[in-house]
């Protein structure tokens, strides 16, 4: 059975967690792809690359409007393909319309999902027949679930693993009305200026620093620079307005889980553990050799991170010139 993907518009390239959504959809069947704005034939190219034979798209881009029509033209690719499973980021504008197609379809909407496989045995109402693990308290449990509607929306978790490669197809165009209504209207836009590191929710590498920092981020920001990755926060220091909001990482942040998560001057609440735990291989750097961090870290270093990143950067930087 046809397994929908949902993006909410369409790059040049695909992005991590629109990679791994097509890497999940490919281990459950026929990947179909519905898109909530008009698409170009370069997009169109890119998504049957990626193994989409079919592209729902808008039949014009639903500007003005926020999820209304995005999920009209969900709501008929969902239709025309017969799809039973929908898989989209967690990114909060495709959340915003997997939840509304959800609610229209009265089906299942299952969020925080951090792995997905056709269900081997218990009893099984949903036509997809899907085992879902799902994340709860930024991955401090996780929880089996089952849908039980004929269809299921579930939204992925950056860094789901990936069950299968698409073969590359050449992909037909199918264009969907948005329906032409409004719920929202968006008034005006501000760009937000990036510092232009990666988002530290899909970057391979975070580097993350706390109150340990006392305010200067420079050391941590050289440490990620260093190795092309993202820079994270605690609470702490976002509260304290030492980095933006965006970077912070925690229960009431973004959740994480990059191959290398760097700890720098962090206790280790569980508040911020929450939200990185599922990290591949986790360094601590703290000068308190009992703090909690280390209960949880891979490796751990007992030392000054205005010491300690420095040293570590130029390391990098003088390995990476060796080639
Ligand atoms: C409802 C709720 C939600 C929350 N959500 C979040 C969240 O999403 N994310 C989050 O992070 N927090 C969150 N918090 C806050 C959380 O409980 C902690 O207060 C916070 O994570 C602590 O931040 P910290 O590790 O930077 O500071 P601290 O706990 O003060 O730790 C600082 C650490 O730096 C070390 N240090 C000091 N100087 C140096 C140095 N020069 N070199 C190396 N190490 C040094 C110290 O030994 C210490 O271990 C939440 C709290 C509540 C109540």
């Amino acid at each position: 059975m046809t397994v929908l993907v949902y993006l909410d518009s369409v790059g040049p390239q695909l992005s991590a967690s629109q990679q791994e959504a097509f890497g999940v959809a490919a281990g459950l069947g026929p990947v179909a792809v519905a898109v909530g704005s008009a698409v170009s034939a370069d997009a169109v190219a890119v998504l049957g690359a990626a193994g989409a034979q079919r592209v729902y798209a808008a039949e014009q881009d639903p500007s003005g409007s926020v999820a209304v029509g995005q999920a009209d033209v969900l709501v008929g690719a969902v239709r025309a393909s017969e799809a039973v499973t929908v898989l989209s980021s967690i990114e909060p504008i495709e959340t915003e319309v997997m939840a509304r197609a959800a609610a229209l379809t009265e089906s299942a909407l299952i969020t925080q999902v951090s792995a997905v496989e056709p269900a081997t045995e218990g009893p099984l109402t949903a036509a997809s027949g899907l085992a879902v693990r799902k994340d709860v308290l930024s991955g401090e449990w996780s929880s089996a679930v089952r849908p039980t509607t004929a269809t299921a929306f579930l939204t992925l978790v950056p860094g789901v693993p990936a069950s299968a490669q698409a073969a590359a197809q050449t992909a037909e165009v199918v264009t969907l009305s948005t329906g032409g209504r409004e719920g929202a209207q968006i008034i005006s836009r501000t760009p937000v200026v990036y510092d232009g590191r990666p988002d530290v929710s899909s970057a391979r590498v975070v580097v993350s620093g706390g109150r340990g920092t006392d305010g200067d981020f420079g050391p941590v920001e050289q440490l990620a620079d260093a190795l092309g990755g993202a820079v994270g926060s605690t609470r702490d220091a976002t509260d304290e307005g030492w980095i933006p909001h965006n970077t912070q990482v925690g229960q009431t942040g973004a959740t994480v889980r990059p191959d290398l998560y760097i700890a720098a001057g962090i206790s280790g609440a569980v508040h911020h553990v929450a939200g990185m735990r599922q990290s591949g291989t986790i360094v601590a750097v703290n000068t308190d050799m009992d703090a909690p961090i280390f209960d949880i870290a891979d490796f751990g270093i007992v030392g000054d991170l205005n010491t300690v990143l420095p040293q570590a950067a130029e390391a990098i930087r003088a390995r990476k010139q060796q080639g």
